[in-house]
């Protein structure tokens, strides 16, 4: 049996197991290093960053949002819901969080960058696992000692949380997360899916890594 959305029906005593799951593509930075530039419509061989990330990270997911603060509908034409963030200021990754725990149709929500092409295509199915056996309220990679935070699984629960803190004026995801109950899970095995680009020159090694990378 499935629910509206056509996802199985929740068992109540491994609900985790059987949970939907949105994803949300974090767009909605800066790109200071980039010269200001809109990063995930920045192009590695020929194709945007997110259109990378979308390949990657969709089908691991139910339902996928992509966050972002300009150029929404250049966004939109991937065809999933563009979110920008209820914060006006650029608060960093939380607020993009924040806009897509509102906005998910689904009870666990995961996390992608958009400037990282080559994240793992096991990243959810891993943080999910870890979620349902400690039942903690986050997962998040870890590449050797290195936390990874905006490749995470969370609960909708967590959205007052998140709320208080942004309001408080939080901004630190660490510090976040030193509030909850969070499981790390370690991807030392992939550690080089998780690099992502932050300026013209890691753009351009990248360009080079692509027949690698997708080989
Ligand atoms: N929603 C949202 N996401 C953000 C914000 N700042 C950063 N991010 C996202 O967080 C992730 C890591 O961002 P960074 O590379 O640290 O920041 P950036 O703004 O993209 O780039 P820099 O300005 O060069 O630091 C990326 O997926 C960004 O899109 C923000 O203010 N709002």
């Amino acid at each position: 049996m499935q629910n509206f959305f056509g996802c199985p029906l929740m068992r109540k005593d491994f609900p985790d197991e059987t949970a939907c799951i949105t994803g949300v593509i974090l767009a909605g930075g800066r790109g200071r290093r980039m010269g200001g530039v809109d990063k995930g419509l920045q192009e590695l061989c020929g194709r945007p960053l997110v259109a990378w990330v979308i390949e990657r990270f969709g089908p691991q997911v139910d339902e996928l949002l992509i966050n972002a603060n300009q150029n929404g509908d250049r966004y939109a034409v991937f065809g999933h819901r563009v979110l920008a963030d209820q914060i006006s200021e650029f608060a960093g990754p939380l607020a993009g969080l924040q806009a897509a725990l509102t906005a998910a149709r689904h009870s666990l929500l995961a996390t992608a960058p958009c400037d990282s092409p080559f994240l793992p295509s096991d990243l959810v199915h891993r943080l999910r696992q870890a979620l349902t056996t400690s039942g903690a309220d986050l997962a998040v990679a870890r590449t050797f000692n290195q936390p990874q935070p905006v490749f995470c699984l969370c609960r909708r629960e967590v959205l007052p949380s998140l709320s208080e803190y942004l309001e408080s004026g939080g901004r630190r995801v660490d510090r976040w997360h030193a509030m909850l109950q969070v499981v790390e899970v370690a991807f030392d095995d992939q550690a080089g899916a998780f690099e992502n680009i932050n300026n013209r020159d890691e753009l351009e090694r990248f360009e080079r890594a692509v027949p690698d990378q997708t080989s």
